[in-house]
């Protein structure tokens, strides 16, 4: 039987990364939890080995921290086993973009999308050698929605789908795949670490729900893929209606609407 791939988990402690290692270690991949917090990795470790007789490695680290990201980008390179990344650590950001103070926007764009672009950077090369590997970026529907007015983290969420779906156009012919997840309102604790009571929000998914649906999407190898949205055919359009754009913009003029004014 072929050797299943480990899996290198960020945001491994709690929430949707915690859900991503249970349910990789019941499918019987080694994992290799990254977070802060050591103590929570290693009560977890211990359970999905018992359960699941697999080995868990922990590799805690700050993903803001440029060292500890450093870290983590070397085991990436190094360890032939990884063969699935899951970008999922992330945060959010309390109140509006006039109160934020600007060294929290900072450590909220570093860790949502500097150390997702770097750590995908890490391990492509080696994917791209062996021509298979996955890479697994936890988004958010925030991202397509800047009325929700959570500025600064919608954009970091728009940054990873576009990130997802231009790494997939340059990966996926070389044997690469890499899913975007966008995830709605799920109970965890990023709502808390936000300081918002998640009991106010409306139509919120339970984490284990979220993490099924999406590994039904990785499992079919979807590029995108949205576990609340009933109508796929909804983000087919939006997306045809973006493509159908593409050939208008190669002009050397600009449009009628903007000469003469
Ligand atoms: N829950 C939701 O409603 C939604 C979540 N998402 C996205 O899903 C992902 C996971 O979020 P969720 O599980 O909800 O959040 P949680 O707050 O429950 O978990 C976040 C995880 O990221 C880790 N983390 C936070 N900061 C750092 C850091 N500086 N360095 C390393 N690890 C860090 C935390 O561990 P530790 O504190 O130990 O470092 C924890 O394991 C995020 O990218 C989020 O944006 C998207 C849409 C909806
Ligand atoms: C903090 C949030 O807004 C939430 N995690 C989401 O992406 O919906």
């Amino acid at each position: 039987m072929a050797v299943l791939p480990s899996v290198l988990i960020t945001g491994a402690s709690t929430g949707i990364g915690a859900t991503y290692a249970d349910r990789f270690a019941r499918r019987g991949h080694d994992l290799v939890l990254v977070a802060r917090d050591k103590a929570r990795m290693e009560t977890l470790a211990a359970r999905l080995r018992a359960d699941n007789g697999v080995t868990v490695d922990i590799l805690q680290a700050d993903l803001t921290q440029p060292g500890d990201l450093a870290a983590v980008e070397a085991r990436l390179r190094d360890d032939a086993r990884i063969g699935i990344l899951v970008n999922n650590a992330g945060a959010g950001l309390a109140g509006g973009f006039d109160q934020q103070p600007v060294d929290d926007v900072e450590r909220l764009v570093t860790l949502n999308t500097t150390a997702v672009v770097r750590l995908a950077s890490a391990v492509a090369p080696r994917f791209v050698e062996a021509g298979e590997g996955a890479i697994i970026n936890i988004a958010s529907v925030v991202g397509l929605v800047p009325e929700f007015g959570q500025t600064v983290y919608g954009a970091t969420k728009a940054f990873v789908l576009y990130l997802s779906q231009g790494l997939s156009f340059e990966l996926a012919p070389k044997g690469v795949y890499v899913q975007a997840v966008l995830p709605a309102a799920t109970r965890t604790e990023i709502w808390e670490r936000a300081g918002v009571d998640v009991n106010t929000i409306p139509g919120v998914m339970e984490v284990g729900e979220l993490v099924d649906a999406a590994l039904v999407g990785f499992d079919r190898r979807e590029p995108i893929t949205i576990p609340p949205l009933p109508d796929a055919g909804q983000w087919d359009a939006y997306q045809a209606a973006r493509q159908q754009m593409i050939p208008g913009f190669g002009q050397a003029h600009a449009a009628e609407r903007y000469r003469n004014a």
